[in-house]
């Protein structure tokens, strides 16, 4: 049975920079909100400096019953991250460009939806992961994708066409690294295009690179993408977007609750959207229901 909320007192973190909505708007928006529903408010804002001490202070001081992020995966990590193991939800409105958590638990991208789950939502607990000490809520991966990101997080432009365009130039060119991988369950190793590490299903553009993944059932998934001929392209992109990946004969899924990988030191790692410096020797473990997540009644019917 999951938990209603009866909240009282909410803290809004909220990314000035991110969306390209005015959040003056977003701001107004929520106080009409939490006004007509006797709900007290707290706004924080982030600078992109010492938020986490700032937002740790500002819970500890205000007590607050929910935390909700509004601003994009970097936000919603930041306040996740805040939040795991205590028994405060986390509430997102989401205003980035590709949002990946709130698609994959089914938050509502339009904010006045999003905001109403303070009243009609649920609280649901899922999992976490832990790799080399950082915290993986949604997807990180080792390879091509990230590869892609760094190169993005370089250039001057943004938007998924930007994104697109920097994949397509560098695909052609692009070496796979050889991993080791052993699992609780299972030892794989050999050349990969791209290995994700995934606690949910699907990227913030909805390709899905892990159609069997649940957030909240203590296991997590290393996704392969073997090498495959440059032929195959197209095919291995339409399974992606149309929820099949699995089936690719390019495509090898390893289940699991704990995982060492050893990568090549040129290999770079991404957890949603940030690259993070790591060792070569990936040490996975999985936090199971770590995180209250504020999220829509109609998952609570799906998943049980
Ligand atoms: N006031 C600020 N000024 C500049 N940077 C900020 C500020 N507040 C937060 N940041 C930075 O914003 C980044 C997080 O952005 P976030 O992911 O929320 O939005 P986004 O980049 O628009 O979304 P998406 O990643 O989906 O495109 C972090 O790198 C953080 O340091």
């Amino acid at each position: 049975m999951l938990q209603k909320p009866s909240f009282q007192k909410a803290l809004f973190v909220l990314n000035p920079i991110s969306g390209d909505i005015s959040k003056e708007e977003v701001q107004a928006m929520v106080e009409e909100y939490c006004y007509e529903h006797h709900l007290q408010l707290t706004f924080y804002h982030t600078t992109g400096d010492n938020d986490c001490n700032e937002i740790k202070e500002l819970i500890a001081t205000q007590k607050p019953d929910v935390v909700m992020a509004i601003g994009g995966d970097g936000t919603v990590s930041l306040v996740a991250e805040i939040l795991n193991f205590s028994s405060i939800p986390l509430g997102i409105i989401p205003l980035g460009s590709g949002n990946g958590l709130s698609k994959d638990i089914g938050i509502p991208q339009e904010i006045d939806q999003a905001l109403a789950l303070l009243k009609n939502g649920v609280i649901r607990k899922i999992d976490s992961l832990d790799i080399n000490g950082k915290t993986v809520f949604h997807l990180s991966d080792l390879g091509f994708n990230a590869f892609i990101v760094k190169k993005f997080n370089e250039g001057e432009t943004r938007g998924p066409g930007a994104y697109a365009w920097i994949a397509l130039q560098e695909y052609i060119n692009y070496a796979p690294f050889s991993y080791k991988i052993q699992t609780d369950k299972e030892y794989w190793e050999g050349e990969a295009f791209m290995v994700t590490i995934a606690n949910a299903n699907a990227f913030g553009s909805n390709a899905t690179i892990n159609p069997s993944g649940i957030l909240d059932d203590g296991f997590f998934e290393i996704c392969l993408i073997e090498p495959f001929p440059k032929g195959a392209a197209i095919g291995l992109l339409f399974s992606l977007y149309t929820d099949k990946i699995h089936n690719s004969v390019y495509s090898r899924i390893l289940k699991c609750k704990s995982a060492t990988i050893r990568k090549s030191a040129d290999d770079i790692l991404q957890i949603d959207g940030e690259l993070v410096e790591t060792s070569d020797t990936l040490i996975v473990k999985m936090n199971t229901k770590s995180l209250s997540v504020l999220m829509p009644p109609v998952v609570e019917e799906e998943t049980q």
